[in-house]
Order: structure tokens, then sequence, then C-alpha cells
């Protein structure tokens, strides 16, 4: 049986905008498992959001994209735009980072939530009205009713992205790139939202990809990790061999940071 969900062979990017021409993703391969969490870490900079947004076309023209990607037998890349819209609604969620670009600031959140499923899962206004409840509650969020009439400006950004991850789980795709999904949560509720990942992986067995800076946060829910600099893969491996045994410089860097930083924490709070 075929267990790869997703392949990415040998994938470029180049930014390009007049004279000058930047290579941004010099030239990387992995491939994720069905069932499986790939995530994918590195400072700032080091181009996982550009990795994640090249897989699933959502690059701006000025952006040149090369090499295969292949989801399901679809070779992604090849596809038109109406195609890969349709693939990225029903199979694929992406939760990315800015939540406020993800919403229209002109609707409710109850029209963006209902039409949304409306469109994807092929159900009732009624319906759609019912889950889009049920996915706030299941974000945690309190008055669930009165968030729904809510325009996007009215609400903080992490509650927009406790919006957009509840809206994300509850389509069930067979994939979900999760980009940075906690940074704008409180500390509270990123353990509520990392348990509500964990639950959805384990009763849909979605993939995913998960893209964090933190390594503490990625360790919790990835089965495998890649460690990105400066648009290439350092390392890669399974999730506890990579943090137990690090064979690059960096990867060690970012583990050994981490470390330091949860001593002090625990240092301070006694
Ligand atoms: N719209 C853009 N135009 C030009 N260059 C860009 C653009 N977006 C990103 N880049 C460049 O691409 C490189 C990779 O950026 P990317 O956003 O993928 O990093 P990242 O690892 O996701 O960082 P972060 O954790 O801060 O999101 C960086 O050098 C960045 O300056």
């Amino acid at each position: 049986m075929k267990t790869e969900l997703l392949k990415v062979n040998h994938l470029k990017v180049q930014y390009r905008d007049h004279k000058i021409s930047k290579d941004i993703i010099s030239d990387i391969s992995f491939s994720l498992k069905k069932n499986h969490c790939l995530g994918i870490i590195g400072e700032s900079g080091s181009g996982k959001s550009i990795t994640c947004k090249a897989i699933l076309g959502l690059l701006e023209k000025n952006f040149d994209v090369k090499g295969d990607v292949v989801f399901n037998d679809i070779h992604l890349l090849k596809q038109d735009k109406r195609k890969i819209r349709h693939i990225r609604g029903k199979e694929i969620s992406m939760i990315l980072q800015n939540p406020m670009t993800s919403f229209d600031p002109l609707f409710t959140i109850q029209e963006q939530m209902t039409e949304t499923f409306i469109e994807n899962l092929d159900i009732t206004k009624k319906e759609a009205l019912g889950l889009s409840l049920k996915a706030l509650e299941e974000m945690h969020i309190l008055y669930p009713k009165d968030v729904l009439k809510k325009h996007p400006h009215q609400l903080s950004g992490g509650m927009l992205q406790r919006v957009m991850i509840g809206i994300a789980l509850a389509l069930k795709p067979s994939m979900i790139i999760a980009d940075e999904p906690t940074t704008a949560v409180d500390a509270i509720n990123v353990v509520k939202v990392m348990e509500e990942f964990m639950r959805i992986r384990e009763k849909h067995h979605t993939s995913m990809i998960f893209v964090s800076h933190d390594l503490g946060v990625v360790s919790k829910i990835a089965d495998h990790l890649l460690v990105m600099k400066e648009g290439e893969i350092v390392e890669a491996g399974e999730t506890q061999h990579v943090l137990n045994r690090p064979s690059n410089e960096y990867t060690k860097y970012l583990i050994d940071t981490r470390n330091a930083l949860v001593e002090k924490f625990y240092q301070v709070v006694g």
C-alpha cells in the first residue's frame, strides 16, 4: 500500500523583482506519509512559509516556483487555479500565520464560516450554522453565538486564529498545513489548541505539516522533523532522533537555545 500522501521533489523558489533575483528555496525534497505529522522548524526567514505557500500555489507572480509537488497522485504545480482552489478547500486546509488576512473584513464570522462549510461540505445553511457553533466550541471559544455575529476587526488576533483553526479542523481535510498556528494565541490557549490538533489527528487520521520556530510546540505533535536554514533542509529525521541525536550544528543550536529558555523559565517561576 502506498503510504505517501505528499511528495515534494526538488522544489526551488526564486524571487524576481525588476533586476533583482534572489534564491529563496534552494532545492528541497521531502515527503509526508498518510496519518503522519511533519514538523518544519527553523528561525525567521529560513523559508518555512514560502515552502508551504509554494506547495499550494499561493505565491504571487514574482515568485518563480520549480520542481514537483505530488499530492495523492495529483501534480499540484501543474494544475490550473480553479482545480487547485478546489483541492485547497476540500482536501487540504491551510492555516496561515496572519489570521487577519484570511478573513474578509466586510462579512461577519458567521457569514464566512457558513459559506466555507456550504461550499466545501455540501451541507445546508442550517447544518453549516450548527457546524460553525460546534467548531468554535471545540476551540474553547466562550460565547460562540456572540462571536459568530462579529466582524473580523472586532476580534483579537488570537481569537481569529482559533476561529481559523476551528474552520480548518471542521472541514476534516486529508491534510492540514499549519504555518505557525499558535503564534497569536496566548499561552493558556496554546495548550488547548495543540490538544485539539492532536485530537483531530487521532480521530480523523489527518496528515499534517506543522510549521513553527518553537521546537517545544512542534516536538509535541510531529513524527518527523525538517530543520530549515537559509532556504535549505539542513537536517531531517524522526522527531525523537533529531532531538536526542542531532547531527547538524544548527539543529544543536536550536535545541540548546530551547533548553536554555526552559531552564531560565523554571529558575524564574521557581
Ligand atoms: N513577499 C516577499 N517578497 C520578497 N521576499 C520575501 C517575501 N516573503 C518572504 N520573502 C523572503 O523569503 C525568505 C523566506 O521567508 P519565509 O517567510 O518563508 O521565512 P519563515 O521561515 O517562514 O520565517 P518566519 O518564521 O518569520 O515566518 C526570507 O528571506 C524573506 O525575506
